[in-house]
């Protein structure tokens, strides 16, 4: 199998539906935000971002940047404006996950930029002029080749395509992904080394050996990840995704969690990529409703892909499906376009785990685990987002670190310790939001119905035996 054909199954899809990108547009209490779109225009930012760069150390003059762009926020482009630190975007204040090499400017926590303006000409260099045997794997949008630094360091370099779009928006959207995947830091998500904006727009990136998870599972017949390594990846994915949702400085959902974006590093520890479509969300809203509707078939959530609702379960929705691909070595739509939530359901609901696991693994797996991974599964994909479990008891879910509380809790308890949030909270996001146009609390009473009680009583069951 090619590399193409492992990163292009299952395909994107974009679904355009005439919807109001409305939480993209109206600023904190309901004001749409007003610029001017000369001064903070991507093609703008991006000369401000190069020309703010010391052409000897490759640093940033952030502070100064940062300031003139705070004065004129852009309403393009929500990323783009959290990215240079500008507009009326309410910031996380976070203790824990907070870098240690971070600035306060005024009322930001900005991290000290550690990455580097690269020539074209050294990109070019580094990878023997964009040779086809120096490409790694080719997504959607780009083109990603290895490359080796003159003082030697081997990188990822992505060449950003992107041909149906105009510059003004191609440099857009490389400002969002570079404006977030700037911000991160963890172990679990990729790290950027730097980028280039002189001839094309290329992020260089950490080089990780062993590709995405998608070559290692579904890459050939014979190719064969050990349970052990599936559920250290499924873990790693689980605590990249609770930091971008909880513990870095902003909410970030990811859009885009697929098997084709989670590299491998050589100990296999996985690290969440590919930020190309990833939203800040801002801390009072309780979701973005986005349009076009961008992601990859099979992975998204069902209220995504009707309304273009998206908040941070949509990558739980996502996960829910990464994990069904790990336990089954099944693709997320197989040859014939069959999803694997639909195969997979009925298996969960029967507690099937010899129909649902990896052939492949041939019966090589811890039990406890393996119920662990299929309980885990079944509450993500729950068609109901408020019914999914948000990402920090996902993480519990799978390490089983509340596993025994959970015997001697009564049944609500338990249900609320499933699902991580509580009913005020999410009453309280449900009400008063002027993003909903999906009425919440049809999920809230729902999360009451006895049908639903007695679902989850009977996954639970499953789990603890
Ligand atoms: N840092 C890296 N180290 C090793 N391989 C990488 C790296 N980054 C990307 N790749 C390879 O390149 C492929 C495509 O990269 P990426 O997903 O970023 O491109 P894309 O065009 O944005 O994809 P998409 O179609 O998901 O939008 C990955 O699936 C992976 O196989």
């Amino acid at each position: 199998m090619t590399i193409e054909e492992c990163n292009n199954i299952p395909r994107k899809h974009r679904k355009k539906k005439n919807l109001e990108t409305e939480a993209c547009r109206a600023g904190k209490g309901g004001e749409k935000e007003t610029a001017s779109a000369e001064e903070t225009s991507p093609r703008g930012v991006l000369e401000m971002l190069v020309s703010g760069i010391d052409d000897k150390t490759g640093d940033l003059h952030w502070k100064k940047k940062l300031c003139h762009v705070k004065r004129t926020p852009s309403p393009w482009r929500i990323s783009t404006i959290s990215m240079i630190g500008g507009g009326k975007i309410p910031l996380r204040r976070r203790m824990h996950g907070r870098r240690s090499n971070s600035e306060d400017v005024g009322d930001f926590i900005m991290p000290k930029p550690s990455w580097k303006n690269f020539s074209y000409e050294e990109l070019r260099q580094a990878t023997h002029g964009f040779s086809s045997d120096k490409l790694i794997g080719k997504g959607g949008h780009a083109e990603v080749y290895k490359g080796q630094l003159y003082d030697g360091q081997v990188v990822a370099v992505k060449k950003i395509m992107k041909e149906e779009k105009n510059d003004e928006e191609k440099n857009g959207d490389f400002l969002a992904e570079l404006g977030i995947i700037a911000h991160i830091d963890h172990p679990n998500t990729a790290k950027l080394i730097g980028f280039s904006s002189d001839q094309g727009l290329y992020l260089v990136l950490q080089y990780l050996p062993y590709g995405s998870l998608a070559i290692a599972l579904h890459g050939s017949e014979d190719c064969r990840l050990e349970w052990d390594t599936r559920y250290k990846v499924a873990i790693g994915v689980a605590k990249g995704l609770q930091y971008l949702h909880s513990n870095c400085q902003r909410r970030i959902i990811h859009r885009d969690i697929t098997a084709s974006n989670i590299l491998l590093s050589e100990d296999y520890e996985a690290q969440i990529s590919d930020f190309g479509l990833a939203k800040w969300l801002p801390e009072s809203w309780a979701h973005l409703v986005v349009s076009p509707i961008e992601g990859t078939f099979g992975y998204m959530a069902p209220e995504y892909f009707m309304h273009g609702l998206v908040n941070e379960k949509t990558d739980v929705f996502a996960f829910g499906v990464l994990l069904l691909e790990l336990i089954t070595g099944r693709r997320a739509v197989d040859s014939s376009s069959q999803s694997l939530v639909m195969w997979a359901k009925p298996h969960l609901e029967n507690n099937s785990v010899d129909e649902i696991a990896d052939p492949r693994l041939g019966g090589n797996y811890n039990v406890v685990e393996m119920k662990r991974a299929m309980f885990t599964a079944s509450t993500c994909i729950h068609h109901l987002p408020t019914l999914r479990p948000n990402m920090i008891r996902v993480v519990q879910l799978l390490k089983g670190d509340n596993g025994l509380d959970m015997k001697q809790k009564s049944m609500g308890e338990r249900i609320q310790m499933m699902k991580g949030d509580s009913m005020q909270d999410m009453k309280q996001k449900s009400m008063g939001e002027r993003t909903l146009h999906i009425d919440v609390c049809d999920d809230v009473e729902d999360y009451d119905s006895p049908a639903y009680l007695t679902d989850l009583n009977r996954h639970m069951q499953l789990v603890m035996e």
